[in-house]
């Protein structure tokens, strides 16, 4: 006779979260939602954009307080009132927009978070941070200045300011969103050996090949409601995890699609262009590239390796040192150049490059640097709210209702309003950076399309992502950019991602 063995005791979850609710304005963000993490555990928080994450999320964190429900730490009842009483109880967080100040050195934003005491001795401070990152396989400098680090070294900046503040339980909000292939990778690394230290780890992502990586259990929301409560991600396939999300399936993209029509005049064309940087460094050097009317171009690279610099010299934005940039034949030498030759784009962070945080979705309809429809001396808001609605029934990216400001919405709401502004348009170009980053899955493939009806409408699209997956599945031709150059081309029948990762770092295919 075999003897079942008793279930043993579970240990406390180090997070308990009971019947959260959130009401904003007319907005129910979280109703009766239930989390918890367990010491030395991953667990990832999906759902789609507005599904919640961040409200529950920093309820856990002090920033807002709960309308009902409770959350016990330790199996203890707390209330947070405020970011510095969930530090005191081993609660960190680190938000998707880095919040380092750029001129100070990592110590000196450590010892700000830190607080130290009244004597604040930077020497020991910054020996300690040596210490630590070493232990969490962090590598950062500690006298390094953040203005001269990249994205990830921001975020390992970010991680060791919440260990050092002594955090237990770390949540992640969207981290990977910012960052390189290879980035993620060493995040993930760094995510492990914290699990094995014995941290609890929340990770919010829209991405189920990271909840796959990376996490033990996976909770979904979906409209403000628990829909999947901290399961094992491995017993449910893709297809159920995106309807637990979406509330219904989503069909993959059309795989044939027409040939690219001939043209003799290019949707875009750059010869022979260099440009300098922000830091006055040369971004690009001697660049020739040619999009065609009907053809969709994506520009692969590691970060930093000249993509932005290409769209703004695209867009006018930013001056050339050399060459020519020409849009439908015209030449491009300022952003009104470039909306005059039927330029639209989708900048690589639209928060920082063309969002407005106290103006609504309506009045962004307006800011699309086009003539405002007038009426008298006056915006014709009816006429721009018409021009929004028209824009979200054929884009069907369903953006936030028009009275909303851009502070209220989340990272990926606001990436739908500037989508459904600039690919509404009828456009002779579209210049996309990144345009499904931080999008759910749905509204990602729906971006997907969107960019594909814009290619079958005849525009030329050039889009640059750090997704290989999403560009081969997406592009005619890949460009390969690697240290501001061109390092080679691959056309879709050849698309391959070791000849592409290749020529990312700056090899031959
Ligand atoms: N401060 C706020 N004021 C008003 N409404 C808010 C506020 N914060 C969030 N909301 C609304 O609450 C809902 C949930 O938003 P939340 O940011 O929690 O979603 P999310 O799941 O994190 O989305 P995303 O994946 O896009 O980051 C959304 O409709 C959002 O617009």
């Amino acid at each position: 006779m075999s003897i079942e063995a008793p279930v043993a005791p579970t240990t406390l979850p180090m997070l308990q979260v009971d019947g959260f609710s959130k009401r904003f304005g007319e907005v129910q963000a979280n109703s009766d939602v239930r989390f918890d993490v367990h010491a030395g555990e991953v667990h990832a928080l999906v759902g789609e954009n507005g599904a919640g994450k961040s409200t529950l999320l920093k309820m856990v964190y002090g920033v807002y307080e709960p309308d009902e429900g409770r959350m016990l730490i330790d199996g203890e009842p707390v209330a947070l009132g405020s970011p510095a009483a969930a530090r005191s109880r081993g609660v960190g967080m680190v938000f998707q927009d880095l919040r380092l100040v750029p001129a100070f050195t990592v110590t000196e934003n450590i010892a700000l978070a830190a607080n130290p005491g009244p004597v604040l001795r930077l020497k020991d401070l910054a020996a300690e941070i040596a210490e630590a990152s070493a232990r969490h396989g962090l590598a950062v400098h500690p006298n390094a200045r953040v203005r001269h680090l990249s994205i990830g070294e921001r975020q390992r900046v970010e991680i060791l300011k919440v260990l050092m503040t002594g955090a237990r339980l770390i949540i992640l909000d969207e981290p990977t969103s910012v960052l390189a292939p290879q980035e993620v990778d060493a995040l993930f690394a760094v995510v492990r050996q914290l699990t094995e230290a014995g941290f609890g780890i929340v990770i919010v992502t829209h991405k189920l090949g990271e909840v796959r990586a990376i996490a033990d259990r996976v909770t979904v929301l979906r409209a403000g409601r628990t829909v999947l409560h901290g399961v094992d991600p491995d017993d449910y396939d893709d297809e159920q995890l995106i309807e637990a999300m979406v509330g219904r399936a989503v069909p993959a993209l059309p795989a044939e699609r027409g040939p690219v029509p001939p043209s003799d005049v290019p949707a875009l064309e750059l010869t022979g262009v260099s440009s300098r940087g922000d830091r006055g460094h040369e971004a690009l050097t001697d660049i020739s590239l040619r999009v065609q009317p009907g053809e969709l171009v994506g520009i692969a690279g590691v970060a930093g390796s000249g993509q932005r610099e290409l769209c703004e010299v695209a867009l006018g934005l930013r001056p050339t040192t050399s060459g020519e940039v020409r849009i439908g034949g015209a030449s491009v030498d300022s952003a009104r150049d470039a909306i005059g030759a039927g330029a639209a784009s989708v900048p690589e962070d639209p928060v920082a490059d063309s969002v407005v945080r106290r103006l609504t979705v309506l009045e962004h309809m307006g800011l699309d640097g086009r003539r405002i429809p007038a009426r008298g001396l006056g915006v014709d808001w009816a006429a721009v709210r018409a021009r929004m609605t028209d824009a979200d029934a054929r884009l069907g990216l369903r953006i936030a209702p028009a009275k909303r400001r851009l502070s209220e919405l989340s990272g990926g709401n606001i990436q739908r309003v500037i989508l459904t502004r600039e690919l509404a348009l009828d456009s002779s170009l579209v210049v996309a950076a990144y345009p499904s980053r931080g999008l759910d899955v749905a509204n990602a493939r729906r971006t997907q399309e969107v960019l594909l009806e814009r290619r079958a409408a005849g525009s030329g699209v050039l889009m640059v992502s750090e997704d290989l997956d999403e560009l081969m599945a997406l592009a005619d031709r890949i460009v390969v950019m690697h240290d501001g150059h061109v390092s080679g081309e691959v056309l879709a029948a050849d698309f391959d991602r070791q000849a592409i990762g290749r020529l990312m770092v700056g090899g031959t295919s």
